[in-house]
């Protein structure tokens, strides 16, 4: 299938939670949608849709601005929710787009959150639950950290982390007010700055990670600052006016300012065992400024990338096979008032890709036809294999490599001393007779390529240093030797050949384009193609030809004269008749009298496989399982009671857990009744039944782990219940283990985190059962709530008094030391903020507050608390960044009086 989708360029109801729900395999007439696609993909995968389990991939074309990441995020959505296990990991797999997109995103003359990366999402699987992600990141467009054309501008990240970083955080890392850099970072994008920390945190960034990558950020910032100027004799010298910049660079990079100075004003070269420095001119310090900038952010966006994967890696045992879907978003195809050397590659890289389309939906397809002998008029459509390939070579496609490509590795290996022009000339002699290129006459490196989508004019200088894209080795490792550990990291890792870090050495010639696509081709790929409706980014406004370009007119014709479903006679019986087998039906039936004994009509048979329409595959996955039920009851009939009996649990358990919701506690069984829990008068809160007597007894600060809200009587007496049963005490020894654990653990690592001036927030009670938080409850208004550490695990739950019952929140403690409510989307620096967090917003799916604390009764003081302060990270040379913050604005300062 195809999904043709159109931007609307404004809201649409489409994407609602009832849209969401809609079972799109099991209906017929529902309007294609792109959850229907996720559904497709989803089901295929588990191989429920008439196929055998396989790995799909989805493959999102369409130009700048037709929609390809709005897409790639509503997929990405609807999966997780098809899939909704509860589990963290799908919060965190959502919450990896946000991430990426600050990084990764800036706005373009045509759209103003363009991709200016290409990535392929990896979600791997196990059954039917996601178990990990892995992203792979295309050809970061780094050069607009240092230059931006008019109309464009830079990465997003920069924008939000200067319009909403707090004061105090602008002090520690060394930034001033946007008008004071000379890179564009004028625009506010305060809130978006929040969701990226908040993205970070989810995802499960460290805190000193967090802050060493921000520094790093800032020190890009303050490296575009540095000027220079020539002095009488040969060198170079910083201008005054930045030399505090200078300082403030070499602080948040880590490294000492008399190397970074070096290496931005002269290269180092040993030759023959001697080492000969030169002198740069203004311009080569320039450049090797803003190549450290490019660098230093291309390194930082693929560490993010990298440690997204490490931390969303699928965590099962290695023999467990895990499905996959992949989702290809790549940036649109561009044609700018100049285009360089990073449009070249994008718009190659999108030619590539409807190659890989006109092959999978015109050439294969129809090749098909006449292999097996269907009756088909050819449909004939715009191959672009002559613009992408050399001539005449018959390698399969993942092994071909673009012409263009191949010259730009070529000139790099064989005239290393070969200019721009050189380049240009050396394509113009090539393809000058070629229908696909035009020479240009000009006295600038200039050559069009008449790509599928239209001339593209390039402009060839830069093509050659841009393509070799290394750092000087000082460069290097000056960076390594920094005393920021992520910068050290960062340089010593190798680059792939589009900009993926790689911790080891990366393979020589790996191209990636070519590993992708090979991808690709094993698993069943689902087209989305997004269209543009127009140029100006308008509502409910069509141009004429947007339905002519791009082949959209042949694709409709061939997806409503053809057949999409091919499967093999062998992969056709097998679904089908494995499945009757099963349930004792049908064993040596063949496709066509399978195919007989329903009322499909429309398919053809070839000389080895059947060809279906694109509905066919869904009538049949409902024939299926209406045949499978029809199955169990033959069975049952037969007296395969065990059969029966089994269906019948999971039919019951599924019934109990729909009725019960996803978060509500367990029908209670009927319980001996116990003694009401007595007050331990020297313990606070956990155990004490009414209001008054829930006050926190304040002590002081230096006992506050001895006084912790633990070990109650109701504890002990469970324990003691165990006693005396068969095997009782076995089990209690081992849960009396595991309590002993966990309170070990919220002494060492919790308590400090959790006590508020000195004593615990009367929400939190310790480790109290469910069953004593279900009672504390009790007579209490909705909205009131409570905290609690759980008995057997390293972790807390919060009970909540809901309108007719109390319900319980699993709280996820993340490995950076994070608080999450399972299935919610925000993490929290502690269990005080995550109160305060959902006292204002809603906790799914009834969107709860949390207004009454369980026990409240007095106002908490406002106090900062001290150990929040002590146990922040901060940059590695935080003082030295102060100290050349301060240079600064007093240069600031001086320049201001003097223009008064
Ligand atoms: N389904 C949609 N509903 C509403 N608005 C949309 C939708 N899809 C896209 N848009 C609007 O169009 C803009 C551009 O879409 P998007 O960023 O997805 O384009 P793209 O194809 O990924 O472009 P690029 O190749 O430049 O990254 C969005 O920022 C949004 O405003």
């Amino acid at each position: 299938d195809i999904l043709v989708a159109i931007n609307p360029f404004k809201y649409l109801p489409l994407y609602e939670k009832e849209v969401k729900s809609y079972k799109y395999h099991e209906k017929t007439k529902l309007p294609p949608h792109i959850f229907a696609v996720a559904d497709r993909a989803y089901q295929s995968m588990l191989g429920r849709l008439a196929t055998g389990p396989r790995n799909q991939c989805i493959v999102i074309s369409g130009e700048s601005g037709a929609g390809k990441t709005e897409s790639t995020k509503l997929l990405l959505r609807q999966i997780m929710e098809l899939c909704r296990a509860n589990s963290q990991l799908e919060q965190q797999i959502l919450q990896v787009n946000p991430l990426l997109e600050a990084f990764g995103n800036a706005q373009t003359v045509m759209n103003d959150n363009s991709s200016r990366f290409g990535k392929y999402i990896q979600l791997r699987f196990h059954n039917s639950s996601v178990k990990g992600a892995k992203i792979n990141e295309y050809l970061l467009e780094k050069s607009r950290v240092v230059h931006q054309d008019e109309g464009e501008r830079n990465f997003h990240i920069f924008y939000c982390m200067l319009a909403g970083i707090s004061p105090e955080d602008k002090d520690m890392y060394g930034l001033l007010n946007p008008t004071q850099y000379r890179w564009d970072i004028v625009r506010k994008w305060g809130e978006k700055y929040s969701e990226v920390c908040n993205a970070m945190d989810m995802v499960g960034f460290e805190e000193q990670e967090k802050v060493d990558m921000m520094t790093i950020l800032a020190g890009i910032l303050s490296l575009g600052n540095i000027m220079f100027e020539p002095t009488e004799t040969d060198a170079l010298r910083v201008t005054d006016k930045s030399m505090g910049w200078l300082k403030a660079t070499a602080g948040q990079f880590g490294v000492q300012e008399e190397e970074l100075l070096r290496s931005l004003t002269c290269t180092l070269s040993v030759m023959r065992g001697e080492a000969i420095r030169r002198l740069h001119n203004q311009q080569q310090a320039e450049d090797a400024r803003d190549s450290i900038a490019k660098v230093a952010y291309g390194r930082v966006f693929g560490w993010i990338v990298s440690k997204v994967n490490e931390l969303l890696a699928p965590n099962v045992d290695f023999d467990v096979e895990l499905s996959e879907i992949g989702i290809l978003d790549i940036f649109g195809f561009e044609n700018f008032a100049v285009n360089r050397f990073e449009q070249l590659c994008i718009n190659l890289a999108n030619e590539q890709l409807q190659y890989f389309f006109n092959h999978h939906i015109f050439l294969m397809e129809q090749n098909e036809y006449k292999e097996e002998g269907i009756e088909w008029e050819s449909i004939s459509f715009k191959d672009n294999k002559p613009i992408l390939f050399l001539g005449g070579n018959d390698l399969p496609l993942h092994l071909c490599l673009n012409v263009y490509v191949f010259i730009l590795i070529s000139f790099h290996y064989l005239c290393p001393q070969a200019s721009d022009r050189d380049f240009v000339d050396k394509l113009n002699s090539k393809f000058k007779s070629s229908p696909h290129y035009e020479v240009v006459r000009s006295h600038s490196p200039l050559f069009t390529v008449v790509h599928y989508a239209g001339k593209v004019q390039y402009n060839g200088l830069g093509f050659l240093e841009k393509n070799r894209d290394t750092i000087p080795a000082s460069i290097r490792s000056l960076f390594i030797n920094s005393v920021t550990p992520l910068l050290s990291l960062l340089f010593a890792a190798t680059i792939s050949r589009t900009g993926t870090l790689m911790p080891r050495k990366a393979k020589v010639g790996t191209h990636s384009l070519a590993v992708l696509m090979e991808k690709m081709f094993v698993a069943s790929p689902h087209f989305v193609r997004c269209i543009k409706p127009n140029g100006r980014k308008l509502p409910d406004q069509v141009d004429n030809k947007i339905l002519r370009y791009n082949g959209l007119l042949e694709t409709i014709r061939i997806r409503r004269d053809g057949f999409s479903w091919r499967p093999s006679f062998k992969e056709f019986t097998f679904v089908h008749l494995m499945k009757c087998t099963l349930c004792g039906w049908c064993l040596f039936f063949s496709c066509m009298s399978i195919l007989n004994t329903t009322e499909i009509h429309g398919w053809k048979c070839g000389s080895s496989r059947m060809f279906f329409k694109y509905w066919h595959q869904e009538e049949l996955a409902r024939l299926l399982e209406r045949l499978g039920k029809a199955a169990l009851v033959i069975q049952k009939g037969k007296g395969h009671k065990l059969y029966a009996v089994l269906i019948c649990v999971c039919v019951c358990v599924c019934v109990c857990v729909c009725v019960s919701g996803p978060f509500s506690p367990p029908v209670p069984l009927p319980r001996k009744k116990k003694p009401q829990p007595q007050p331990r008068s020297t313990l606070p809160t956990a155990t004490l039944p009414t209001a008054t007597h829930l006050a926190p007894v304040p002590r002081p600060r230096s006992k506050q782990f001895e006084a912790t809200p633990f070990d109650n009587l109701e504890v002990h007496i469970e324990l003691a219940e165990l006693v005396g049963q068969v095997g009782g005490e076995e089990r209690a020894r081992e849960r009396s283990k595991k309590r002993k654990n966990t309170i070990r653990w919220f002494k060492e690592t919790q308590a400090r985190k959790v006590v508020h001036n000195g004593a615990f927030p009367c929400w939190f009670h310790g480790m109290i059962t469910r069953r004593q938080a279900e009672d504390l409850m009790k007579d209490k208004p909705v909205g009131c709530f409570l905290i609690r550490v759980g008995q057997s695990r390293e972790g807390y739950t919060l009970t909540y008094k809901g309108a007719n019952r109390s319900r319980h929140f699993m709280i996820e403690m993340q490995s950076n030391g994070k608080y999450v409510i399972l299935g919610e989307d925000k993490a929290h620096p502690s269990l005080p903020d995550l109160v305060q967090h959902h006292s204002q917003v809603g906790i799914k799916p009834f969107n709860e507050l949390l207004s009454t604390p369980c026990g409240q009764v007095k106002e908490e003081e406002e106090e900062e608390d001290e150990t929040d302060h002590k146990s922040r990270s901060f940059p590695r040379l935080y003082p030295s960044i102060r100290l050349a913050m301060r240079e600064i604005q007093q240069v600031r300062g001086n320049d201001k009086e003097r223009e008064e």
